[in-house]
């Protein structure tokens, strides 16, 4: 897995970063179309559900299909990257030697993971599989029936959503640490008297995302739809026919993963000056702000 921090550049170049988030749209958006095309099958994430198997133990489908690929990731080094975050705690050390990574953050343990994984469940595959379950229900005449037995399929690109989705909340760590080092005398007094809504305050940048949101319905709109022939899709999406719920993917955009990217970028900041002297502070403070526009 490349990671970003061995292509050279400035690792902090809040455009470098901003550009890493745009890519991650299409990343997501690709992913929950694969996961779209099947049914619910609400039973892989039911704890319990294949305690049967001697080797679930509680865990749900789900959650034993992400230990198992973690535990392989992680002797791959995958989770010694500063952009990589494990669902999974526990994980072995890995059978490669370490790459050496520039040392861009703070020291931190903010890993929102477990967030991520809920609300992924419960609110994202619920609404975007709808349709898919719809069409599983005709073939299958029951009409209880959410489920189309594709649980490995279901599972192996659920994960790859989650793991897309983690790596964009926790790019807010670099986020802050670029905001931080253009002008740090404007975040210290709200971190040395923590002061969480004014360094939201601080970090949001409105008209970033209304373009992101803007940037995100039409990528949405226009990979949702099949292509036939030469005809370019049309700007408006039928959403009948469409392979995704765009409103869906607008609506858990704005409400959650850029209120959780926040989130991180606020709970970076609240430890910024863990482990730093007076004397660091001090000089901190003194530092002049960048003139970066794109703050
Ligand atoms: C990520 C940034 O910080 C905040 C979070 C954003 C997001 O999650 O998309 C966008 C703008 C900011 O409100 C940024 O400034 O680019």
């Amino acid at each position: 897995m490349q990671s970003n921090f061995m292509l050279g550049g400035d690792p902090l170049s809040l455009d470098r970063i901003r550009s890493v988030l745009v890519r991650l749209e299409d990343t997501i958006i690709f992913s929950l179309i694969e996961r779209a095309q099947f049914a619910h099958n609400p039973k892989i994430y039911e704890r319990g559900a294949f305690s049967h198997l001697k080797e679930f133990g509680e865990l749900s489908w789900l959650e034993w299909f992400l230990k198992e690929t973690e535990i392989f990731h992680a002797k791959a080094r995958r989770y010694t990257s500063p952009d990589e975050y494990p669902f999974t705690e526990n994980l072995p050390e890995p059978v490669l030697p370490a790459l050496h990574f520039p040392k861009i953050l703070h020291p931190n343990k903010i890993n929102v993971n477990p967030s991520v994984l809920s609300f992924y469940v419960n609110s994202i595959v619920p609404r975007i599989t709808r349709r898919a379950t719809l069409a599983s229900k005709r073939v299958n005449g029951d009409a209880e029936l959410n489920d189309d037995g594709n649980y490995g399929s279901a599972a192996t690109i659920d994960i790859e959503a989650m793991q897309s989705i983690s790596k964009r909340v926790h790019y807010g760590k670099f986020v802050s640490e670029s905001k931080f080092q253009a002008n740090p005398a404007a975040f210290i007094p709200h971190i040395l008297k923590p002061n969480p809504e004014a360094l939201d305050a601080l970090i949001t940048k409105p008209e970033v995302e209304r373009k992101l949101l803007q940037r995100l319905r039409k990528k949405a709109a226009t990979y949702a739809q099949d292509v036939i022939g030469e005809d370019a899709p049309s700007p408006c999406v039928d959403q009948q026919n469409a392979k995704l719920d765009v409103d869906g993917v607008v609506d858990f955009y704005e409400n959650w993963l850029i209120p959780l990217t926040k989130k991180v970028e606020v709970d970076y900041l609240l430890c910024r000056l863990d482990g730093l002297s007076q004397e660091d502070i001090d000089a901190l403070m003194q530092k002049s702000p960048k003139n970066n526009l794109a703050l």
